[in-house]
């Protein structure tokens, strides 16, 4: 299926290109427990590339660790040829790397259009003396660019109706969309979604895996997500990492992975030695 140095085509015919991100010997302690031990995997340009596992296995520390909020105990993070050190949130953002949250994490009063706008907030450059000489810096050519922007995914995302709502009166799977919506404004290279399909019913889940495809498709977006959902998993994804008691058990096409005993055994609930 893949000449690995050179990116490899898909089973539906997309052309997934090289290296993005490699994870290399991660380990990630909190005090005495590891939560990573000795991880690595690469993530490549135009995949949607799955980390699954049981409960407790440390697939939301290890998007942690993809995102840049948790640095490594050891191991190294190279993202796009260059090794990473720690960053601020800003620098992150800065870098192409953009997330939704297992919990909704929205502004619950303000409107779903002002929402999605936070997520430009990294792309404006004017600062606050240039808000105040509005017309004659830039600002407002700058305002207009970045409206455009958001109106292009909430028209991708169809929630053109609900534009004017405050997010806290949205039904759940409409936050979660919002969400992806904000995450998306920011024009991520890397988008990282933890269980976006969470809490929703099979229709919910059925948009979501569409605009998750459509995305990936339209906008080139790198995808990473933690799903418990292996149905959604093994649709969505080109490449799956599986997680258990913070080690790499599985890596590798949704076939071979489903195949692979170890995989199946942790799952199944197989004592460990
Ligand atoms: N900030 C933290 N401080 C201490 N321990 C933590 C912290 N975050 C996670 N852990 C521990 O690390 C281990 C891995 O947790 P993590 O949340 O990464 O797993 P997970 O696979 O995402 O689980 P789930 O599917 O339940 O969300 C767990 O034992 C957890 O209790």
């Amino acid at each position: 299926m893949k000449d690995m140095n050179e990116g490899y085509l898909t089973a539906d015919g997309r052309q997934i290109g090289g290296v993005v991100m490699e994870l290399k010997d991660i380990t990630l302690r909190f005090g005495g427990l590891t939560a990573i031990e000795k991880i690595s995997f690469d993530i490549r340009d135009g995949e949607i590339r799955a980390i699954i596992g049981p409960n407790g296995a440390g697939k939301s520390s290890m998007l942690n660790v993809i995102s840049g909020f948790y640095v490594p105990s050891d191991g190294e993070v190279w993202f796009k040829g260059v090794r990473r050190g720690p960053m601020k949130p800003y620098e992150i953002a800065r870098l192409g790397i953009a997330r939704t949250f297992q919990n909704i994490a929205l502004f619950d009063g303000m409107s779903v259009l002002d929402n999605i706008m936070t997520g430009r907030l990294t792309h404006m450059k004017k600062g606050l003396i240039a808000q105040a000489g509005w017309w004659f810096t830039g600002a407002a050519r700058e305002e207009y660019e970045n409206r455009e922007k958001v109106e292009r995914i909430i028209d991708f995302l169809e929630i053109q109706n609900i534009r004017k709502t405050p997010v806290g009166r949205l039904p759940y799977g409409l936050k979660k969309r919002v969400e992806l919506a904000r995450a998306l404004a920011a024009e991520p290279k890397i988008l990282l979604l933890d269980e976006p399909m969470a809490g929703m019913n099979v229709e919910e889940k059925e948009d979501m895996c569409r605009f998750v495809l459509d995305l990936n498709d339209e906008f080139g977006t790198t995808i990473v997500l933690i799903e418990h959902d292996m149905g959604v998993v093994m649709d969505l994804s080109d490449r799956v990492v599986v997680m258990d008691y913070g080690k790499k058990i599985g890596d590798g096409a949704p076939d071979e992975v489903r195949n692979n005993q170890a995989v199946v055994d942790a799952y199944l609930g197989v004592a460990h030695d």
